[in-house]
């Protein structure tokens, strides 16, 4: 990437109160707070990060998840490198939503190729006792939606925390890199075009 750092648009997006914000702040801040408030709307932090000698200023988007700040979050979906798809391991309806998150992502966001999209799958919470949803029915989830990488997460006590932000990154190089290499007519596919053309439907 010849010395110059790349800005990196990240949006997270999952049920209201799965943990975004407090994912964003743990990552960029290295804080937790108990006392988290709903987000409205959206807000963002930069953090500046290195993966393989490439410098990224990844520019997170955390959105309001609750149903009634749709109107509010999806108009900032356009343009994103990346996105992280958030449940709560305590929580079933957030698991069971995430399907919900990633379609109402591509279609406001304009993408129609899903499954050459670099999503990353969060389980945040796994701190907690009352576990409900087991990591072999999150992965076989995200083996159904493009093998998209899952990562079992703590905003709380910081597991996996930077790992998983870390890794839209490198998925996102991984899909660029092998975007590249696929030939089409003789030449290599423009990533921007194939994965940046309109999407069909959104519920
Ligand atoms: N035990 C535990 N609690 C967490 C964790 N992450 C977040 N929380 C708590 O969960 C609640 C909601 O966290 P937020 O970060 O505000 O959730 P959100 O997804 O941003 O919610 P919205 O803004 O409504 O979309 C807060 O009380 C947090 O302190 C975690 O990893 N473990």
């Amino acid at each position: 990437m010849s010395g110059k750092t790349k800005l990196l648009k990240v949006v997270l997006l999952g049920d209201g109160g799965v943990g975004k914000s407090s994912l964003m702040n743990r990552f960029v801040s290295n804080k937790f707070d108990s006392q988290s408030f709903h987000t409205i709307g959206v807000e963002f932090l930069n953090k500046d990060v290195t993966v393989d000698d490439d410098t990224y200023t990844m520019q997170i988007w955390d959105t309001a998840g609750q149903e009634r700040f749709k109107s509010l979050r999806t108009p900032f979906y356009r343009g994103a490198d990346c996105c992280l798809l958030t449940f709560s391991v305590d929580d079933v309806q957030s698991f069971r939503n995430l399907s919900m998150w990633r379609r109402e992502f591509l279609y406001y966001a304009d993408i129609q190729d899903g499954v050459n999209f670099p999503f990353v799958i969060l389980g945040n919470k796994v701190d907690v006792e009352n576990r409900i949803v087991s990591a072999e029915d999150a992965r076989a989830w995200c083996a159904s939606a493009g093998n998209a990488p899952y990562f079992e997460t703590s905003a709380k006590d910081a597991t996996n925390v930077d790992l998983a932000f870390l890794a839209a990154v490198r998925r996102l190089k991984e899909m660029e890199e092998q975007m590249e290499m696929r030939p089409v007519h003789g030449n290599t596919v423009d990533l921007n075009k194939v994965a940046k053309s309109k999407s069909s439907c959104c519920s």
